[in-house]
């Protein structure tokens, strides 16, 4: 497909980085015959709404990048030919599709494997990499918050609490986190007695108290962008004492609850230092085989530098990522920049 130069996007906040990166499209469009990256989509319609926005689209155009949407009633092989193929979708049957094409198409870069996405899946793997990663502790620690995953009987839960020894009170998480409404439905529990009617499965985590504020980590490629969202405030041990039961709660960390422009303690809103979160994305993204997710981070309160990772997110909401379509395009193109290097090279 040849670059169609009659479709201009024309942004005035966009000028000074379509001048840079048109140098870049030039050489890959000169090596290229001036060829289109043409990227093919598979997501889900909540995803594509807030995902797929005009101002990405025109930013992606003016790049070189075509975006098109992928046809689930029909084969993959018969749409394209695609560079590159962006997917979040559940299911075995997507997942054995996309496996197929890529042995079939070992051309086309699959952001990302279905497998390794998988791992995210459930909050029981989701994790592993985090506690298995020996990062140094120049710029603060690592770890992730005592779990217990409970696949059955509920009523071997306080039991299993005391065995291991977690410390009320507890976030309760369904086990399995594929994006749907249930996989984030979340709840705190204050007392041993009320485990018995949770509803299995499910992980347990120890509650962190970390000042009421979240960071969240988007990973895209080598990029990263960080943003302070709020969260559950602190629990002390007197609210513990007094309140009993399971208590639901909603979303508290939903993009709408930026804290980034909030007045906060200093030693709260104190963002997570950089090559921290630079060495925790680079083991990470070589642990897990992904290139496109976000990772919830705290740091525990009254602590300058101990950190715990929550949660991990497979394509999460880069819609609401500052700057994402500049990202998201860069990072498409430094994909085929590498993939045409490598191929100059043998
Ligand atoms: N171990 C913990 N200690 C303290 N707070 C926690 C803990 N785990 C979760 N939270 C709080 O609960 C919120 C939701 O938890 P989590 O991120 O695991 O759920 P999720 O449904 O997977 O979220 P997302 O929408 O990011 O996928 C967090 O943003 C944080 O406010
Ligand atoms: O709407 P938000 O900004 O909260 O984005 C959320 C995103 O919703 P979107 O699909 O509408 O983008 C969710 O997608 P599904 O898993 O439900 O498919 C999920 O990835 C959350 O982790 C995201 O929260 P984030 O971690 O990125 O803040
Ligand atoms: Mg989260
Ligand atoms: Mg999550």
């Amino acid at each position: 497909m040849r670059l169609k130069e009659d479709l201009p996007y024309t942004a005035d906040e966009d000028v000074s980085e379509m001048e840079e990166t048109v140098s870049l499209q030039a050489r890959y469009s000169n090596a290229h015959q001036r060829k289109v990256v043409v990227v093919g989509y598979a997501l889900t319609s909540k995803k594509t709404k807030s995902f797929m926005k005009p101002k990405l689209e025109g930013l992606a155009r003016n790049k070189g990048i075509l975006f098109v949407a992928i046809d689930q009633n029909r084969p993959l092989s018969d749409q394209g030919p695609f560079d590159i193929v962006l997917h979040k979708l559940s299911g075995k049957e997507w997942r054995q599709i996309l496996e197929e094409y890529r042995q079939t198409h070992p051309e086309v870069t699959v952001l990302d494997p279905p497998d390794a996405i998988q791992h995210l899946h459930s909050r029981q793997s989701m994790l592993q990499a985090v506690a298995d990663m020996q990062l140094s502790e120049s710029y603060g620690r690592v770890d992730v918050p005592k779990q217990l995953v409970i696949k059955k009987d509920a009523s071997t839960i306080s039991d299993g609490v005391v065995k291991v020894g977690l410390n009320l009170p507890l976030v309760a998480k369904p086990l399995v986190a594929d994006g749907s409404e249930k996989s984030h439905q979340l709840s705190l529990a204050y007392d041993k007695y009320s485990l018995q009617k949770l509803e299995p499965p499910l992980v347990l985590q120890e509650f962190v108290n970390h000042g009421g504020v979240m960071f969240k980590v988007f990973i895209v490629g080598e990029a990263i962008k960080v943003v302070r969202r709020f969260s559950l405030p602190n629990v002390c041990m007197r609210e513990v004492l007094k309140n009993a039961g399971i208590h639901r709660f909603p979303r508290v960390s939903h993009a709408a609850a930026s804290a980034d422009d909030a007045d906060l303690d200093p030693h709260v809103a104190e963002l997570p230092p950089r090559p921290l979160l630079e060495r925790l994305a680079k083991e990470l993204r070589r642990r897990l085989g992904l290139r496109l997710f976000n990772l919830d981070i705290i740091r525990e309160y009254g602590t300058r530098d101990q950190y715990y990772v929550i949660d991990i997110n497979y394509f999460p909401g880069y819609g609401k990522m500052p700057e994402y379509e500049h990202i998201f395009t860069d990072f498409l193109l430094g994909l085929m920049q590498s993939k045409y290097k490598k191929r100059t090279t043998y």
